[in-house]
């Protein structure tokens, strides 16, 4: 097979750059780097193939990418690649789905766990000493079992949440989602505990919701001050999904109104979270860094499939994870 050349803009678990040096020219440049910037962009404009995450291919990169055949992506979500753009030069987009679903779900079961019993707050109460007294009504939590949870998104990772809220903690489940899912043929476990409900239904009716929506040209924005005013007065607000989903100003004057009790958040607009921005500090808000799926395990798994949706394409054969770049018809 004739040898490719393929560029990795994100670093590889040593196993799977091995296999793709076996069969392929590859160049390594991570291009948040500013030193590497160069190399990546030159690597680019050869590339074949190109694998990693955590990166922006707009219009003009990929234009710059002229040899491209297939981007491979170390990620479920897709929003990083500019779809049309790759559609229009016939570009195969590969992702990884499936593999990630049950630990991004702990991720955000833990996130709402965590949001609703204030474990960070409390732990940090102990951790600067003023643990002095018996912790008092001002401090106490909210119960997370037996609360019914409104999912915003009821795909892979969002059907593995609701499997957990409704068969460990006894929640009924509402969710929203563009189809209703056939829950007898693919979620038997969940029949009669989960149920598509309109927006409006979910939002009246639920204590937690959870978002945990792909980013698109639908889903922008999508959970706005309308939104949080249509939810439960003291509801609780989990974002696992994609930071623009959500209007994080929106958001803080949910949280400052007391239309929210708390939120906690793996995702924003803006990544890494500027320090100035005031979902870093808010009493209320629970932030983490975008950790749903960061676990040895998982990241390698993710990282092989990557790898193997890339040489499949390369190869010529049908990737085992393809994204379609085509516009819905
Ligand atoms: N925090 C993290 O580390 C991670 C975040 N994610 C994010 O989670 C997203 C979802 O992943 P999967 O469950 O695998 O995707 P999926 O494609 O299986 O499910 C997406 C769900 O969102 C719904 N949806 C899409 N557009 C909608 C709209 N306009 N209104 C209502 N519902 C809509 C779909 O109907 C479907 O139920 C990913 O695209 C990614 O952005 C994924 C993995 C890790
Ligand atoms: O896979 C994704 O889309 C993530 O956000 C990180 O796992």
């Amino acid at each position: 097979m004739t040898r490719k050349k393929i560029l990795v803009f994100r670093e590889l678990p040593p196993d799977q750059l091995a296999r793709l040096q076996a069969a392929h020219d590859v160049t390594v440049a991570d291009p948040r780097q500013p030193a590497q910037r160069p190399l990546f962009d030159a690597a680019l404009a050869k590339a074949h193939g190109v694998i990693g995450s955590s990166f922006r291919f707009d219009a003009a990169l990929i234009q710059h990418a002229q040899h491209l055949e297939v981007v491979s992506s170390i990620s479920v979500g897709v929003d990083n690649y500019d779809l049309g753009a790759l559609h229009a030069r016939g570009i195969v987009l590969c992702h990884t789905p499936g593999v990630l679903d049950e630990t991004v779900a702990d991720t955000v079961f833990a996130l709402l766990m965590a949001t609703c019993r204030r474990v960070v707050e409390l732990s940090q109460l102990v951790r600067e000493g003023h643990w002095t007294r018996n912790i008092g009504e001002d401090l106490f939590g909210t119960d997370v079992h037996g609360k019914t949870l409104g999912l915003l998104g009821f795909g892979r990772i969002g059907q593995a949440i609701a499997r957990r809220a409704a068969l460990g903690f006894g929640m009924p489940v509402l969710y929203h989602a563009r189809h209703a899912v056939d829950l007898a043929s693919q979620a038997p476990e969940l029949q009669g505990k989960a149920e598509h409900t309109p927006l409006a239904t979910l939002l009246a009716r639920s204590d937690i919701v959870v978002a945990m929506l792909p980013l698109t040209h639908t889903t922008r924005g999508m959970v706005d001050a309308q939104l949080f005013s249509a939810m439960k007065p003291g509801a609780f607000f989990i974002n696992g999904g994609r930071g623009a989903t959500v209007v994080e100003a929106d958001l803080l004057a949910a949280l400052d109104h007391g239309q929210l009790c708390a939120a906690g958040l793996d995702v924003f607009t803006t990544e890494p979270l500027p320090l100035a921005s005031p979902l870093r500090t808010h009493p209320r808000v629970t932030p983490l860094p975008h950790i749903g799926s960061a676990t040895h395990d998982t990241r390698h798994a993710m990282a092989a499939l990557a790898t193997r949706n890339l040489l499949q394409a390369l190869a010529g054969e049908r990737p085992e994870a393809a994204y379609p770049t085509a516009p819905a018809t």
